[in-house]
């Protein structure tokens, strides 16, 4: 495993973006090791995907630097080291499984079939490797995804809300394969609004609010800090949703109130 100066696998200095006026993400700044699962945590539009993004280096900061091994993200050998499988499913439904996945071979000039099998048959979907995108499920779409983003062996796998629209077995199975994944010394950062998973799952968590770290830690480190009996409540407290709850509640009852 390679290692930057500084010992992390991924660097995050003081990373902005900016959206014409508005500040999608605001002087971030975080370190993930080699070997964990990372959570990113918030609410609706606070800046996760936009932070997943610079970090797969398809989006350029207005300011910052993020490094993977001490490389920037924009180069191509760090692109190489990231997998990358995002919410939303743009996926080409004319293709069929296995040609999607022969493309995403083809675009990394690589020959990982065999791996592409493997895990394929793992996610329980080799059998439709030969069926059209278009005939796919949700969740066949989601592993499909998922397969892309691993099949090359990253050192850094960036999953948007993955098990968004997965029954109870395919998380099952997911889990299991983030696992395996950095138990072999590779790490993973994922976006989610599922609090439980991320207490469950995740070593660390950053909280993201308006574009702004507001709280990184373990979650059981962030438990104690905020007196809270689970995530949920640490995401609610962190973000300043229960603080605002008087005058929304005022808001709502003023609608409500007979006249
Ligand atoms: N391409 C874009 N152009 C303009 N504004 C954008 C663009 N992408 C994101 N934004 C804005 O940046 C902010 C953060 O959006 P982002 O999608 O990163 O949030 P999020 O935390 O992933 O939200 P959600 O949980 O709803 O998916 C929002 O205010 C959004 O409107």
């Amino acid at each position: 495993m390679l290692f930057s100066q500084s010992g992390a696998l991924l660097e995050v200095k003081e990373i902005s973006k900016r959206y014409r006026k508005a500040k999608a993400v605001d002087e971030i700044s975080f370190k993930m090791a080699a070997g964990g699962i990372y959570g990113l945590l918030g609410p609706n539009g606070s800046g996760k995907t936009t932070c997943l993004h610079l970090i797969t280096g398809l989006v350029q900061p207005s300011r910052g630097i993020i490094t993977l091994n001490g490389v920037g993200v924009q180069d191509k050998k760090s692109r190489a080291m990231i997998g990358f499988a995002p919410d939303d499913l743009p996926l080409p439904a004319s293709l069929t499984g296995r040609e999607y996945l022969s493309f995403h071979d083809r675009l990394r000039g690589r020959d990982d079939g065999s791996r592409a099998s493997a895990l394929a048959s793992a996610l329980g979907i080799e059998g439709d490797l030969h069926r059209q995108i278009s005939e796919y499920s949700h969740g066949m779409k989601r592993k499909i995804q998922i397969i892309a983003a691993t099949m090359h062996r990253p050192e850094l796998l960036i999953l948007d809300e993955p098990f968004r629209g997965l029954d109870p077995e395919s998380a099952f199975v997911l889990r299991d394969l983030m696992e395996t994944f950095v138990e072999s010394g590779r790490s993973i950062l994922v976006a989610t609004h599922d609090m439980l998973r991320a207490e469950r799952e995740c070593q660390t968590v950053h909280i993201l609010h308006r574009g702004v770290l507001v709280d990184s830690g373990s979650p059981a480190d962030l438990r104690k800090k905020y007196g809270a009996s689970d995530m949920e409540t640490v995401f609610l407290e962190a973000t300043g949703v229960i603080g605002g709850r008087r005058e929304r509640q005022g808001m709502v009852e003023s609608v409500f109130a007979s006249e």
